[in-house]
């Protein structure tokens, strides 16, 4: 049986045919495209066509709801009769025990990644840092208790607002330079928006984390932060976190049949 997973970011859709040739697994590579880009839906059509037919699949969406019904719509024209389940963040779920007061202003990718962390590192303390169109960072304690978590602009937005609302800030170039202090308006930019995110992750760790805490990372900007990070803290970078979250929730169900 083939079980499709979806992640719907702010800027690109990731996912994952599952079947018994093709598990999902931490070393899964999630298929992805820009839902900003033109032609956006006729390649995953193109793409979706050719793969095995779905009987079920597992949604976690962030993007505006109409990304989510075109996205629904292929579902339904290619793969009639599979059944669709949207995740939604919720209070306790398997070994994870939420700090939100309403679980449901979480974003469905933060609470699969969470879940998908408990099944990587439930035995231990972690940061789990989503660096995606916006940066988040979750803390979460061993056995699963979540404390909380921050929302900050992802190093890309940061450059776009500060090119947006000044005369003379160049959106793109620079270097991330870590040995010296930058020297020119580029690297100034780059190494702050870096720092940024780095910064608070090692803030967050630091304020609110007992002193023995991994980290799992995942979205598009994780090398550079996961650079960094390693320095002093043990870091997995796994592309699929939100899918493997989908996943327990698809096991889980599964169990109950
Ligand atoms: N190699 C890469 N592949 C895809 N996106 C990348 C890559 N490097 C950086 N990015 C950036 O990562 C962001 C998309 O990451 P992603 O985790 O898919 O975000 P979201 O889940 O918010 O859609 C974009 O800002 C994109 O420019
Ligand atoms: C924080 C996010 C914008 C991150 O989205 P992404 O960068 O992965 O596209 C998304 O998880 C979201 O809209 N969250 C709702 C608010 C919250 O999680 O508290």
């Amino acid at each position: 049986m083939t079980i499709l997973f979806i992640d719907i970011g702010n800027t690109r859709i990731k996912w994952h045919f599952e079947t018994e040739a093709q598990p999902l697994t931490a070393n899964t590579t999630p298929s992805a495209l820009s839902h900003h880009d033109t032609h956006w839906l006729d390649e995953l059509q193109n793409a979706w066509a050719k793969a095995p037919f779905a009987k079920s699949c597992y949604i976690s969406n962030v993007a505006h709801i109409n990304v989510l019904q075109q996205i629904d719509d292929v579902i339904h024209r290619l793969f009639p009769s599979c059944v669709t389940h949207r995740l939604t963040a919720q209070k306790q779920r398997h070994t994870l025990q939420l700090a939100y007061e309403h679980p449901a202003q979480m974003g469905a990718d933060r609470y699969a990644q969470l879940l998908g962390a408990q099944s990587l590192a439930a035995d231990k303390n972690h940061l789990v840092i989503s660096a995606g169109t916006a940066t988040t960072i979750d803390g979460v304690l061993t056995g699963g208790q979540h404390i909380g978590g921050l929302i900050l602009p992802s190093v890309d937005l940061m450059r776009k607002s500060l090119h947006e609302y000044t005369a003379k800030l160049p959106l793109e170039g620079g270097q991330i330079t870590l040995e010296r202090a930058p020297s020119n308006t580029t690297d100034a930019l780059a190494t702050a928006a870096h720092l940024a995110s780095v910064g608070a992750a090692h803030e967050f760790a630091a304020r609110y984390m007992p002193d023995d805490c991994d980290i799992i990372l995942c979205g598009g900007h994780s090398d550079d932060l996961a650079r960094d990070l390693s320095r002093t803290h043990s870091v997995q970078i796994i592309p699929s976190l939100c899918l493997l979250g989908l996943k327990t929730v698809q096991l889980s169900e599964q169990d109950k049949l």
